[in-house]
C-alpha cells in the first residue's frame, strides 16, 4: 500500500469495455479503470500453485490498496481478459479453460471497517429457478411443509443445509438437517465472507453459507431455505433473487399447542420461542419483505396452497435454460466485441458467441443468465458472415 504506480502500468490501464492484456506479463495481468480506481487482476504461478490476485490503485490518493477478497476464486490458467460491465462489475474471461469455468465476475462490495472489499462470482450459462425462502415462527410447520414438498418432488427441490451452533436434536443428522458447528469456527467463516446471511436466533447462531444455496442450484434443483425473519431480510438485501414466503399459525394458541406437542424443547426454550414468535409475526408485516403469507391451518390444504403459489411464480417467471447443452468446450482465446458480447475461440476452430445481457444474481454467489450460441467456423466468421 502507498506504493507509486509504475507509469507503464497506468498507461496500459484499459478504458471501459476494452480488452486489457498486459504484454509484459504474457496476458496474465489486466488493469481496468472503474470510477476513481484501477483494478489490477493478476494470475500467477508459484511452486506449482496458481492464484489470481486483486490489487487496487486509487487514482485520488495515488496509492495501492490490497482489498479483502471474498467468494470462490477462479483458478488461474493461461491468461485472461477483463472488461467493465454496466459500471458495476468487471468480467474476467479466462483463456485455456473449460467453458463452464471460463467466465468470472469481480464486484466491489460494501467497505468493512473502512477497508475495500471485492468479491468473485463464477458465471453460469443459463438461468436457474429462483430459490424459495420460507420463514415463520418456531413450531408453525415450516419443516413439515418443506419435507412434504421434498418427498413429493425429490428431483425438483433441494434443501439449503444451514450452519448452526445449536446442539442436534434426536434424529437430526449433521450435513442433512444442519451443519452443526461451534461458535468460533462459524464466526471465522462469517468473517471470511462464506455466509449469504446469518442471525442469532433463540441465542444460537444460524446461517446460510453461499455454497449451501449454490450447490443445490448448480445441481439444477430449486433451492429451499428455512430461515428466520432476520435472515429473510438479509437475503432480500443480497444479490440472491428469491421468493419469500411467510408461514403463519391460525392462532397463537395453536402455535403453542404445536410447539408443545412436538416435544423437542424444554419449557424454557418453548417460552423463548413463543416470545420470539410474537416479534416475528410483527416483523413479517414489514412492507416489501414477504411476497406471500400462508396460514398453515389444515395441513393438506396449506400444502396445496404452497404448491399453488410456487406454481404461479413459475408461470410468472419462466426459466430460460441455455441454448447449448454441452458446456465441456475448451475456450482457447477470447475477444471482447461489446460490453455485452464476447467471441470465444474454442478448440477445433469453433467459435461461440457469449451473451451477457441478462445477468442474474452476482457476487458473492454465482452470476447466472449467461448464454452461448454456436456460430460459423472461424473461416466464415472472419469473412463477416456472422451476426457479430
Ligand atoms: N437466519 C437464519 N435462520 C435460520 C437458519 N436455519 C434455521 N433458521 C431459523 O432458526 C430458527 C430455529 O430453528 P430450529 O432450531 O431448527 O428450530 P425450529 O424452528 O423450532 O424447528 C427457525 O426460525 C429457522 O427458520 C439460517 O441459516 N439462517
Ligand atoms: N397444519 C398443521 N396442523 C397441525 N399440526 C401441524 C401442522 N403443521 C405442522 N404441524 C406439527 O407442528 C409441529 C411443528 O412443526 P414443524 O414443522 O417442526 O415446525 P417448524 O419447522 O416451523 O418449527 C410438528 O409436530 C408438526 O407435526
Amino acid at each position: 500500500m502507498g506504493e507509486e504506480v509504475p507509469e507503464s502500468m497506468l498507461n496500459s490501464s484499459v478504458e471501459k469495455l476494452s480488452v486489457a492484456y498486459d504484454s509484459e506479463s504474457a496476458g496474465y495481468r489486466t488493469s481496468t479503470n472503474f470510477g476513481d480506481k484501477m483494478y489490477v487482476v493478476e494470475g500467477s504461478e508459484y511452486r506449482g500453485k496458481s492464484s489470481v490476485n486483486v490489487t487496487i490503485f486509487d487514482h485520488l490518493t495515488r496509492s495501492w490498496i490490497i482489498p479483502t477478497v471474498l467468494g470462490l476464486k477462479p483458478v488461474h490458467v493461461g491468461g485472461h481478459s477483463a472488461v467493465l460491465l454496466n459500471n458495476d462489475r468487471i468480467s474476467i474471461v479466462k483463456k485455456d479453460s473449460m467453458l463452464d469455468d471460463s467466465i468470472w465476475f469481480l464486484e466491489e462490495q460494501k467497505k468493512v471497517l473502512g477497508s475495500e472489499v471485492v468479491a468473485w462470482s463464477k458465471g453460469v450459462i443459463g438461468n436457474a429457478p429462483k430459490p424459495i425462502v420460507i420463514s415463520g415462527p418456531s413450531g408453525v410447520g415450516k419443516g413439515t411443509l418443506i419435507s412434504k414438498l421434498m418427498k413429493e418432488f425429490p428431483t425438483t427441490y433441494g434443501f439449503s443445509v444451514s450452519h448452526t451452533t445449536r446442539a442436534p436434536r434426536e434424529r437430526e443428522l449433521d450435513g442433512v438437517h444442519y451443519h452443526f458447528t461451534d461458535r468460533i469456527s462459524m464466526e471465522k467463516d462469517i468473517r471470511d465472507g462464506k455466509f449469504l446471511e446469518f442471525a442469532s436466533v433463540h441465542e444460537n447462531l444460524y446461517g446460510t453459507s453461499i455454497e449451501a444455496v449454490e450447490v443445490v442450484t448448480d445441481s439444477g434443483k430449486r433451492c429451499i431455505l428455512d430461515i428466520d425473519v432476520q435472515g429473510a431480510r438479509s437475503v432480500r438485501a443480497s444479490s440472491l433473487d428469491a421468493i419469500f414466503v411467510f408461514i403463519c399459525p391460525p392462532s397463537f394458541e395453536e402455535l403453542e399447542k404445536r410447539l408443545r406437542a412436538r416435544a423437542t424443547e424444554a419449557e424454557e426454550q418453548i417460552q423463548k420461542r413463543l416470545r420470539n414468535a410474537r416479534a416475528e409475526l410483527d416483523e413479517a408485516k414489514s412492507p416489501g419483505l414477504f411476497d406471500h403469507v400462508l396460514v398453515n391451518d389444515e395441513l393438506e390444504l396449506s400444502y396445496d396452497n404452497l404448491k399453488k403459489l410456487i406454481a404461479s411464480d413459475e408461470i410468472a417467471n419462466p426459466l430460460h435454460r441455455s441454448t447449448m447443452k454441452n458446456l465441456k468446450v475448451l475456450v482457447s482465446d477470447v475477444e471482447v466485441k461489446t460490453d455485452k458480447t464476447f467471441l470465444l475461440h474454442c478448440d477445433d476452430n469453433d467459435q461461440l458467441f457469449l451473451d451477457i445481457s441478462y445477468l442474474k444474481g452476482g457476487a458473492p454467489g454465482r452470476t447466472r443468465g449467461l448464454d452461448v450460441y454456436p456460430i460459423e467456423p472461424l473461416g466464415d466468421a472472419v469473412n463477416g458472415s456472422t451476426q457479430l
